[in-house]
């Protein structure tokens, strides 16, 4: 079984994707990982380099053409479902998770934590919640898309796997 977290960048779908990969004895893999150690530099540094329509192709060829194993979860990059036809592949060919939290909480992570992430780079406090809260009103329709739709706060390793294995 392939299961796919996404969610708005912050929610944990990295965090959350190791934990229920380890909970489920399935392979784990990071999509944005995969994209940097494909074109050997950052995030940052390919959306500067190349902007960001070419983040974004490369970001979908990889979701469809990585080889994974049998049993895998696979954390993916937080825009990745509203491109293309991302979000019925991974529901084609998987399981999907939506992470579901609100902008204030997403903020108060994002605040926190030190910035590898092109699209919020430099933005703090009132600002990044205002655009966290803009965003997410553009991206949320792909992500109900998903299979399931998960508190972010309530979930826990158990409660995850249940949810893929019943
Ligand atoms: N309950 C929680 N679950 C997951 N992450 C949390 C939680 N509480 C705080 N955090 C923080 O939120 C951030 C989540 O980041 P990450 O897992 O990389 O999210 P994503 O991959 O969705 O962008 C991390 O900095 C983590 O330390
Ligand atoms: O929301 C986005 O558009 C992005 C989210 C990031 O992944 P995370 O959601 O894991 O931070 C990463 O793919 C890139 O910085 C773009
Ligand atoms: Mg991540």
């Amino acid at each position: 079984m392939k299961i796919f977290f996404v969610g708005f960048m912050g929610c944990g779908k990295t965090t959350w994707g190791r934990k229920l990969a380890n909970r489920l004895e399935y392979d784990f893999v990071d999509l944005d990982k995969v994209f940097e150690e494909k074109v050997g530099t950052s995030i940052t540094q390919y959306f500067e380099e190349h902007g960001q329509d070419a983040f974004r192709l490369l970001e979908s060829k990889i979701l469809k053409e990585t080889e994974y194993a049998e049993n895998v979860v696979v954390s993916t990059g937080g825009g990745l479902p509203v491109f293309f036809d991302n979000m019925e592949w991974m529901n084609a060919n998987g399981q999907s998770i939506y992470i579901k939290l609100t902008p204030a909480t997403l903020a108060e992570r994002l605040d926190k934590g030190k910035t590898t992430r092109p699209l919020i780079l430099g933005k703090h406090g009132e600002e990044l919640v205002a655009f966290i809260t803009e965003k997410l009103a553009e991206r949320e329709s792909f992500y109900e898309k998903a299979t399931h739709i998960v508190n972010g706060i309530e979930m826990t390793p158990d409660s995850l796997a249940e949810l893929v294995t019943k």
